[in-house]
């Protein structure tokens, strides 16, 4: 029993260490012993005191082992203080989970760099292993490497960490390729209300799949006679759904024409993933994609997501509602010029630093300043749209940033069924929004924030805004259970820390 023990702390610790992209020795130096001793402990074949394991778990930034289930993550913010300096914005949440998705595609190795470190990457990951991808952290932890089987294990999914994500419908695209009949569960993800699958459905049913959905689970089931032919037409200009579709053409012998597509970042990102996996693409960032397809790739492949516009707009509305001057770097200015454009209408004050090219070589990217400004209520409603509109995921912020503002804005988030309505919980901090209905929020400004101890809100942009305003609040707010916000920002309360902000972890015993 005691040895059957050591196996499985062993192996805790072997995983961490992998995650953490370290090799026996680098272990073995942060802990002042031997690869040898270190070999034996992940093998189970050595006791190992407790003090031990706090130590290379302390070595690993990993808790290897704690009493009972690992409470949820909470944030106690101390607000009113004024940020400064400069911060960096990460790779994007959606690049990376489709650039995930994409290396299916491949049979040689996969690197993409500075993947974001994000709950939402880790469930991808967990799926990935569990059909049989070996995914290693390498370069200090920095950089993914990923290695397909020849054979995709697809019986041993883990269902878990895929109903967590609703990322996990773009392994449809791929998989069709690899095979002819599979089981998927069914996609989750945050509570925005109705997500439909249906324009996916629609999408790859042109290259053969049909798809039934029973007892949490899609049958898919690929009939390889069947190919797109004329062009397809999406019925909606979603990102995913999108994707969906380029991940299907890109290894379909022939050329496919994608109409009503999106030309949103993330797609722009895996377009040009896909062209450097051979695949040639035209018409990125525009809505008609013509992609002529590779049945059989096998590269090792390079590649470095850009950054991400949502987390930019982020960092730019806590320099907002903190009254803060702030510099974000690496913003992509591309898929944030909307927003700037209506917040210089709103009165705000920033500078801009010549453009430079982002790590994949194509996105432009800034560095934003952002002053102490007086702000006043746009006069038109807040409202987003496909790319190149006022981007979705970003809406969310506006209302932060509305009740920072002198007089009313008028928010209408008519995508989500649920998003707007959870805007409402900013009124437990002082703010006063008023539900108009489902999609609508009337924000009236300014407003003198006041701490307050509150549950996250179960989507993850309204729940950043939430611990925004509690960043501007003077006192300290509690804000309970932040697993959907790490679900995609890496490390946020430090980094906000490294800024001036403070806000401390902790979690229930
Ligand atoms: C992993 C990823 O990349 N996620 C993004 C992606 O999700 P994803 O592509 O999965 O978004 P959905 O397909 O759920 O679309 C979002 C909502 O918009 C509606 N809709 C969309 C397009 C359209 O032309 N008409 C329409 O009505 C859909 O019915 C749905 O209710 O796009 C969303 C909308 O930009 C973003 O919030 C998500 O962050
Ligand atoms: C809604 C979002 O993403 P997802 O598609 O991952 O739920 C988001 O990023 O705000």
């Amino acid at each position: 029993m005691a040895d059957d023990y050591l196996v499985r702390i062993g192996r805790l610790i072997r995983d961490a260490r992998q995650h953490r992209g370290w090799s026996q020795v680098q272990l073995a130096e942060a802990l002042g012993t031997s690869q040898s001793a270190i070999n034996r402990v992940e093998r189970g074949n050595q006791n190992i005191s407790l003090e031990m394991i706090a130590r290379i778990g302390e070595a690993l930034d990993s808790e290897i082992v704690s009493l009972g289930y690992a409470g949820p993550m909470h944030l106690r913010v101390v607000g009113g203080r004024r940020l400064s300096g400069s911060i960096d914005v990460k790779t994007s949440k959606n690049a990376c989970v489709a650039l995930l998705c994409a290396s299916l595609l491949n049979k040689g190795r996969t690197t993409l760099r500075r993947v974001a470190r994000i709950e939402e990457v880790y469930r991808l990951l967990e799926v990935l292993n569990s059909i049989g991808v070996r995914t290693r952290w390498i370069n200090d932890g920095v950089d993914l490497e990923i290695v397909p089987p020849a054979e995709l294990d697809m019986a041993s999914i883990d269902a878990e960490a895929a109903r967590r994500t609703r990322s996990i419908i773009m392994f449809l695209g791929p998989l069709l390729h690899r095979v002819t009949e599979f089981k998927l569960p069914y996609a989750g993800g945050c509570d925005l209300g109705t997500r439909t699958i249906e324009p996916h459905m629609i999408a790859l049913r042109r290259f053969g799949l049909d798809i039934a959905a029973t007892e949490g689970l899609y049958h898919a089931q690929v009939d390889r006679t069947i190919t797109p032919g004329r062009p397809i037409v999406l019925t909606e200009r979603g990102d995913t759904v999108t994707e969906n579709a380029l991940l299907a053409a890109a290894r379909h012998d022939g050329v496919t024409v994608i109409r009503n597509a999106s030309s949103n970042y993330m797609v722009q990102d895996l377009c040009f993933f896909l062209e450097a996996l051979g695949v040639e693409v035209e018409g990125i960032g525009t809505t008609t994609l013509t992609v002529h397809g590779v049945p059989d790739i096998d590269v090792d492949v390079d590649y470095s997501p850009s950054e991400d516009p949502v987390e930019a707009m982020s960092l730019l509305a806590a320099a907002v509602v903190t009254e803060s001057e702030l510099t974000v770097r690496r913003v992509p200015i591309e898929f944030l010029e909307i927003e700037l454009a209506v917040l210089e209408e709103m009165g705000l004050d920033h500078d801009r630093s010549p453009e430079y090219t982002a790590d994949n070589g194509r996105t432009r990217l800034v560095d934003l300043t952002v002053k102490p400004s007086k702000l006043e209520a746009p006069i038109d409603k807040i409202h987003p749209m496909p790319f190149p509109g006022l981007n979705i995921d970003n809406v969310p912020f506006f209302a932060a940033i509305a009740a920072s503002a002198q007089g009313q804005t008028l928010i209408h988030d008519w995508v989500y069924d649920n998003r707007a309505i959870y805007l409402t919980d900013l009124n437990r901090l002082g703010g006063r929004l008023q539900l108009l209905d489902p999609h609508r929020v009337l924000v009236d400004g300014p407003t003198r924030w006041r701490a307050a101890e509150m549950m996250c809100p179960p989507a993850l942009r309204p729940a950043v805004v939430v611990l925004l305003a509690m960043m501007a609040a003077e006192g300290t707010s509690v804000l309970r259970n932040v697993y959907v916000i790490n679900r995609g920002y890496e490390d946020l309360a430090a980094r906000l820390n490294s800024v001036g902000a403070q806000i401390e972890i902790f979690r229930d015993i």
